[in-house]
């Protein structure tokens, strides 16, 4: 379980986040909500171990991870899919998804056909370059690289952004499916209230850096406040 215990996050005299605390669980999706600029990805980012918090703790399974260098935290199973996807342009599908193996060991060093079960388009896709492919299979792309640290806590920065309806709507069929495995904390950030109510278990909504709503996912299925909160 991931427990986040009043951080603050400042780049430079501007502090980004104030006392956010928040839990993910192992078997739930837990979405981080908000508008443009809240603080969702410098939350995820401190998460993964990309920005150092000024105070305040994140521990996993009950240890703090906060001095963990971000290549630390992936082998200790915490994958982050970073807004933007951040894969190789130039390498192609295959060498992208071997670019995980140096975070696990010998024995794990295999693309999991799995993979190409949950993402199908990327096994035709293998010899190409991931330049060559769409945002949503870039975006596939990424996911199925954190899949290949064998995760337990994914993080998931906006993954339907910019991303057709369609591809949408398979990258949702596989956060439940990955959910229902039971075996990982997946953290989601989104934007649109729509998708998140489809996924969310649980949920916190950011807005100027602080937790101003949280819930379960029911309560965020009919909150009127929520719908307020995420109003563009
Ligand atoms: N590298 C940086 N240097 C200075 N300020 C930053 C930096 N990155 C983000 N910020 C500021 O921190 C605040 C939170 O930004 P952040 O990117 O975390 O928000 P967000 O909720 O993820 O937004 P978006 O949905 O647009 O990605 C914003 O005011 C932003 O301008």
């Amino acid at each position: 379980m991931l427990n986040v215990t009043d951080l603050n996050v400042s780049y430079g005299a501007s502090q980004a986040l104030y006392n956010v605390s928040m839990k993910a669980d192992v078997g739930k999706v837990t979405c981080v909500l908000g508008r443009n600029g809240v603080g969702k990805t410098t939350l995820m980012k401190s998460l993964a171990g990309h920005l150092a918090p000024g105070s305040g703790d994140i521990a996993w399974d009950g240890n703090s991870i906060m001095k963990l260098a971000p290549y630390d935290r992936a082998k200790q199973g915490i994958a982050f899919v970073p807004q933007g996807r951040d894969i190789f342009p130039q390498l192609t599908v295959e060498e992208n998804l071997q670019t995980a193996f140096s975070a696990v060991p010998r024995a794990q060093r295999f693309i999991d056909p799995e993979v190409f079960s949950l993402f199908p388009v990327l096994q035709q896709m293998l010899k190409r370059r991931g330049g060559d492919l769409s945002g949503g299979q870039q975006q596939q792309l990424a996911i199925a690289r954190a899949l290949l640290l064998r995760p337990k806590m994914l993080i998931l920065d906006e993954p339907t952004e910019g991303i057709q309806p369609s591809i949408i709507k398979d990258i949702g069929r596989v956060i439940k499916l990955l959910r229902d495995r039971g075996d990982m904390a997946i953290v989601l950030v989104e934007q649109y209230l729509d998708f998140a109510k489809e996924l969310a278990d649980e949920f916190i909504i950011l807005e100027r850096g602080r937790v101003v709503s949280q819930g379960t996912g029911e309560e965020l299925e009919h909150s009127e406040e929520a719908k307020e909160l995420l109003a563009i």
